[in-house]
């Protein structure tokens, strides 16, 4: 056995020098975030060097693997297609930079995402695994997001709260009766924390986060240690889980809000100010506030007093972020600190059954959803005309002699006659070629365009009434989220644009002009999950994104119009790499001159598999 004397990262690498039981030492060579630290006691497998164990405090028998590094796989589906994911710590120089590359989409609004200051004084250490996930698409091998782990802090309300009711582990050495200093700081090792989950924004909507986090439970249950003691359970606590719960499928439990610094920070402050000891929280976090507001002050030249009398006045607000002028926000967000939701899992037995007994809250309130009840819709013979009177310039009439056309008015049947019958929850995809007639027969499943009259004639021998939508353009000057809250609310908002694969932070806060095609697409589209519309009519469906945008936006619409009982009737005229993922109920297949087949998607697909091969 040795001891871990001390260790130094160099790039990728983690360099240990060990000593042994006749004090001689050497230095091994680890992956970047090996769980090693100093004092460890280290096992190595004398035949196999490569295998590298810490030693657990509590049972001398039971080695925790360190080397070789942990990996894993798993898949994503969509539709047909599946993607092999593939996770592992940092082992090469290309991990670290997939790792760097990754940290760009993290918000701290994601993660927990604790200030320098923070990481320092989270206990011996601030030990760090990390665990890359790369997706393996045909022999393409993407950086797809990572997940952090850390130890926890100290002191965590909900935390406290659960764990005040006592625990005692039947097979392990861990028991209190009360969550005190004493058991705490004794007992802190047996937690740890997610600290960040970062999936890249090109797969956010593929649900890859829930198995980022299981993998993490898996890694944390083998190889997470901390001072020689296997964690019990892990917590995370960000504030993106107010909106959306990407955590619940993996087996974590809300158990309360943390609970931010409101209610102490001008005393804090002000205790600074005078000199004395702060009573609670982090010191140097308060002395950072404490920087940053007089340099607030400084800038702006407001009286140091006036301002914490102000911030005084938000704390105490109903709504604090709301009391907050935007000149205020952006300077003092800095040193407010808001509750923010807290979830933790068991990661053994006892540790899930302790939670069952004891969790109060369970999971976020679920927010509003669409639901438009039974729609159904029937019609008989409905038929698209194009009447169109040919106008007599000298360019037409050339045409007219050159193909010999005789007539005044073109009169052609651009679809039909068709029989549609459709309930909700279905999707109808209308296939053919460019010209055929896939924006006519939309067209022609508006109940507002029956009436009119133009150079389109529409009819039907019979129809039901039901109101339809389209995709519409947004207002061009607000930030899209923005106008997405308003209608309807954050969490709504959030949810429904990353249904539609926009899950990007920095287009969130563009108003719809600044946006490019295909986010200007999927922004529509959002606005369109909702609306409260029962049926759809969608054109050129994902016309401008590309095929893995187009597969994951086809997915979440799938599962959307399954969910809310909706019927979707969807055209494009290139869809082969999205069909399956869209899993249309039927499809209705245009030909030139107004011919229609309908079909089943099975069907459908022997059919172009039979014209592929
Ligand atoms: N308002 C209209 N009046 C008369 N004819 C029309 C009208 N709109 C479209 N058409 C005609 O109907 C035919 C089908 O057009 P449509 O736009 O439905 O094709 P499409 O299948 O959607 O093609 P694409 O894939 O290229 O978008 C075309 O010949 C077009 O000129």
């Amino acid at each position: 056995m040795y001891r871990v004397e001390s260790s130094s990262i160099r790039e990728h690498e983690r360099r240990i020098a060990l000593r042994d039981d006749n004090d001689k030492t050497f230095t091994i060579r680890l992956h970047r975030f090996a769980l090693v630290g100093k004092g460890d006691a280290i096992a190595i497998d004398p035949e196999h060097p490569r295998n590298v164990f810490t030693v657990s405090k509590e049972n001398p028998e039971d080695l925790i693997r360190v080397s070789p590094a942990f990996s894993d796989e798993n898949e994503a589906r969509l539709g047909a297609r599946r993607y092999k994911l593939q996770f592992s710590e940092i082992l090469s120089r290309e991990d670290n930079e997939d790792l760097l590359y990754l940290e760009q989409f993290h918000y701290k609004s994601l993660g927990v995402d604790l200030d320098v200051e923070d990481r320092k004084l989270s206990s011996a250490g601030g030990r760090r695994a990390v665990l890359l996930m790369h997706l393996i698409d045909g022999r393409s091998r993407t950086p797809a997001g990572y997940i952090e782990l850390q130890m926890p802090l100290l002191m965590v309300k909900p935390r406290h709260e659960l764990f005040s009711a006592g625990f005692e582990h039947p097979e392990r050495p861990i028991a209190w009766t009360d969550w005190d200093q004493n058991a705490m700081r004794k007992y802190v090792n047996a937690i740890v924390r997610i600290a960040r989950v970062v999936v890249h924004p090109e797969y956010r909507g593929l649900g890859v986060s829930r198995t980022l986090i299981e993998t993490a439970k898996r890694f944390a249950t083998e190889r997470w240690q901390v001072g020689g003691v296997r964690p019990l359970f892990m917590e995370i606590s960000a504030e993106m889980l107010n909106y959306i719960d990407f955590v619940s499928r993996a087996g974590f439990v809300l158990a309360g809000k943390t609970e931010g610094n409101l209610t102490r920070i001008v005393k804090d402050l002000v205790s600074m100010t005078k000199g004395y000891e702060v009573t609670s929280g982090i010191m140097s976090l308060q002395k950072k506030y404490l920087t940053h507001l007089e340099r607030y002050c400084a800038e702006t030249g407001k009286d140091f007093a006036a301002v914490l009398k102000r911030l005084e006045d938000v704390t105490r607000a109903d709504d604090p972020m709301s009391a907050l002028s935007p000149s205020e926000w952006l300077h003092l967000r800095q040193v407010l600190r808001f509750p923010i939701p807290y979830y933790i899992a068991g990661l053994d037995e006892p540790t899930r059954g302790f939670l069952k007994q004891h969790v109060k809250c369970g999971t976020t309130p679920k927010s509003k959803r669409f639901s438009p009840g039974n729609v159904s819709i029937s019609i008989s013979g409905l038929k698209a005309v194009s009447n169109y009177e040919i106008p007599r310039t000298n360019n037409v009439r050339l045409i007219l002699n050159c193909f010999g056309i005789q007539a005044t008015h073109l009169n052609n049947r651009v679809v039909g006659p068709l029989d549609i019958r459709a309930s909700s929850g279905n999707i109808i995809f209308i296939a053919g070629a460019s010209g055929t007639g896939k924006s006519v027969l939309l067209r022609a499943l508006d109940p507002q365009q029956w009436e009119q009259t133009g150079s389109l004639v529409i009819e039907a021998k019979s129809r039901s009434r039901y109101s339809a939508s389209w995709l519409r353009p947004l207002p061009e000057d607000i930030p899209i989220f923005d106008l997405f809250a308003e209608r309807h609310s954050a969490a709504m908002a959030l949810s429904a644009l990353s249904n539609v694969g926009l899950s990007e932070a920095f287009a969130f806060i563009k108003p719809f002009n600044l946006l490019s095609r295909g986010q200007r697409y999927r922004a529509m589209l959002a606005d369109l999950l909702l609306r409260n519309d029962p049926v759809w009519l969608i054109d050129e469906f994902c016309a401008d994104l590309d095929p893995m945008s187009a597969r994951i936006v086809a997915h979440n619409v799938r599962k959307h119009v399954s969910r809310t009982g909706r019927i979707a009737f969807i055209a494009a005229a290139n869809h082969g790499h999205f069909i399956d993922a869209l899993n249309p109920t039927q499809i209705i297949r245009l030909r030139l001159g107004g011919e229609a087949t309908a079909m089943t998607f099975r069907d459908y697909c022997d059919e172009f598999q039979t014209i592929a091969s």
